[in-house]
């Protein structure tokens, strides 16, 4: 926190910037240069950010491990040998000195694991975590302050093209689907994870995947199997010495299993990654209640009001010590990089979709047939046919039948789909225990809204009304 950031950043109840004041966090930052100096060698990335060569951001990334180097250099956007000859000064750099820990009794540490940001200084220190992820969505965090200065709305999202050049976007918590549904062998990839809407389209932060592989199948997801090669970096998965081949179903290490590859690995990955205007903004929960139908179409105020609330819920292998689900909102799908007030990205998301005529949906990729333990996660094949019939345009013009609680708008019909499973209420056995869980959440929503329910989202205050009303009424 400085005598900028103090009022332009995001503080307080609900924010993820916890503050820290200069000193500190030269403190950190001694500590983590003092440690790279000790060792015999460091790895120095030097990489861009963001696919629009007029917002291209010039990153330095200065390891101890291998790891993370190979790591990054999968992630961010990879330069020629011409441009690494040419590029002068960064304009970010971290200092990624994960494996010593900070020290616990420096002001303001509550744990030996502290990842810390100067904007003023443009730079980022890291100690106490060796979670590779820290750096890639560390500098996301710092996109999310530079680009809305530039009027550019960043997106914790994923983004794919059909070949007519119809663009989706597929925003969503961890373990919603963005990868999984982005990648799809029929469309242009474009990014999984991170991108920027600017008033020429949309463009991707990175230049590479991070892709979940917990039970990953040849079958299921052949483009992310086969994205698997010399020089992906895989990440707590079981490696069979005797039959040299990795067990994906092993969570021995942790659910979280991971693949961070270049998104040229993708065979049919849009190069350079960059598209025009998005035509479908679809908005991925995984819902382990197993309430919320496997698609609806939103309207505007609809389509904010789930952005803001930001809803999924947590399953095991999300975050450390979570066993049951557990709900959880997160405000534009991404509380934790968000650098200003959610407000403000919402006002740029409303503002972009009104101009170019977008149309938002809900999809829920969690449970049907009752909550977690009871019911089953919807098949994979049934959310692809939907995200199919999004993108063809043959959602849009369906019958839809308005639930109450929540007031979606759910299709009688998809091709591919079991109509019965389109309402959530047919799949379950027990009514009574499917209408008290369907007011739960709709509980859970309404107490979260409350923190926003005294900001106006943009300048359009219909709009903002609109929006209040547009969750659950029950
Ligand atoms: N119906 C479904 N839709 C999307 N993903 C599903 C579905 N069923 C199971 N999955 C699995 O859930 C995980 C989704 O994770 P991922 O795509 O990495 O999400 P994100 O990128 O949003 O964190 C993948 O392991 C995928 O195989
Ligand atoms: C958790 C991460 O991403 P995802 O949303 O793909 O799970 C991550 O990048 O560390
Ligand atoms: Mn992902």
């Amino acid at each position: 926190m400085d005598d900028t950031t103090q009022n332009e950043l995001w503080w307080g109840r609900g924010s993820p910037n916890i503050e820290m004041d200069e000193h500190t966090f030269l403190v950190n930052r001694e500590r983590a240069v003092d440690y790279l100096n000790s060792l015999d060698k460091v790895f120095v990335n030097d990489q861009f950010l963001n696919w629009d060569p007029q917002n291209r951001i010039k990153v330095r990334i200065v390891s101890a491990r291998a790891y993370h180097s190979l790591f990054m250099h999968n992630m961010c956007i990879r330069p020629t040998d011409e441009e690494l000859e040419n590029f002068g000064t960064p304009d970010f750099t971290i200092y990624n000195a994960g494996q010593f820990p900070c020290n616990r009794y420096t002001h303001y540490m509550t744990s030996s694991t502290s990842i810390d940001l100067n904007l003023a200084r443009k730079e980022m220190v890291i100690l106490g975590t060796q979670y590779a992820g820290e750096m890639k969505k560390g500098l996301f965090s710092v996109m999310h302050y530079l680009m809305p200065k530039r009027q550019i709305l960043s997106l914790h999202s994923g983004c794919n093209m059909g070949i007519d050049g119809d663009v989706a976007l597929f925003f969503g918590l961890s373990g919603t689907g963005k990868t999984t549904l982005s990648t799809d062998h029929n469309r242009y990839l474009i990014g999984d994870d991170e991108h920027c809407w600017s008033d020429y389209g949309v463009s991707n932060i990175e230049g590479g995947c991070y892709a979940k592989c917990i039970d990953l199948s040849r079958e299921k997801e052949p483009d992310i199997w086969n994205a698997i090669k010399f020089g992906t970096v895989l990440e707590n998965v079981v490696f069979d010495e005797h039959i040299r081949e990795v067990e994906y179903g092993d969570k021995s290490v942790t659910e979280n299993t991971r693949a961070a590859y270049p998104i040229e690995y993708i065979p049919n990955a849009k190069l350079p990654c960059i598209g025009p205007h998005p035509k479908n903004v679809i908005l991925l929960a995984c819902d382990a209640f197993g309430v919320l139908p496997p698609v609806s179409k939103l309207n505007l105020a609809q389509t904010m009001y789930h952005f803001i609330s930001g809803y999924t819920a947590l399953v095991a292998g999300t975050e450390d010590g979570i066993k049951e689900p557990t709900a959880t909102f997160s405000a534009c799908f991404g509380a934790a990089f968000i650098m200003l007030h959610p407000t403000k990205y919402a006002a740029m998301l409303a503002e972009k979709m009104q101009k170019h005529g977008a149309t938002g949906w809900l999809v829920n990729t969690g449970w049907s047939g009752g909550s977690y333990g009871s019911g089953n996660r919807i098949k994979l094949a049934y959310t692809r046919k939907i995200i199919d019939a999004i993108h063809s345009g043959s959602l849009l013009n369906a019958t839809y039948e308005k639930t109450d609680v929540f007031g979606l708008e759910i299709p009688t019909e998809i091709e591919g789909v079991p109509s019965e499973i389109l309402r959530p209420e047919n799949t379950w056995g027990d009514k009574k225990a499917y209408k008290s869980t369907l007011l739960k959440l709709g509980g859970l929503f309404k107490n979260n809204f409350e923190t926003f329910t005294n900001y106006k989202i943009g300048k359009d205050t219909k709009l903002t009304q609109e929006i209040l009303a547009a969750g659950p009424n029950f």
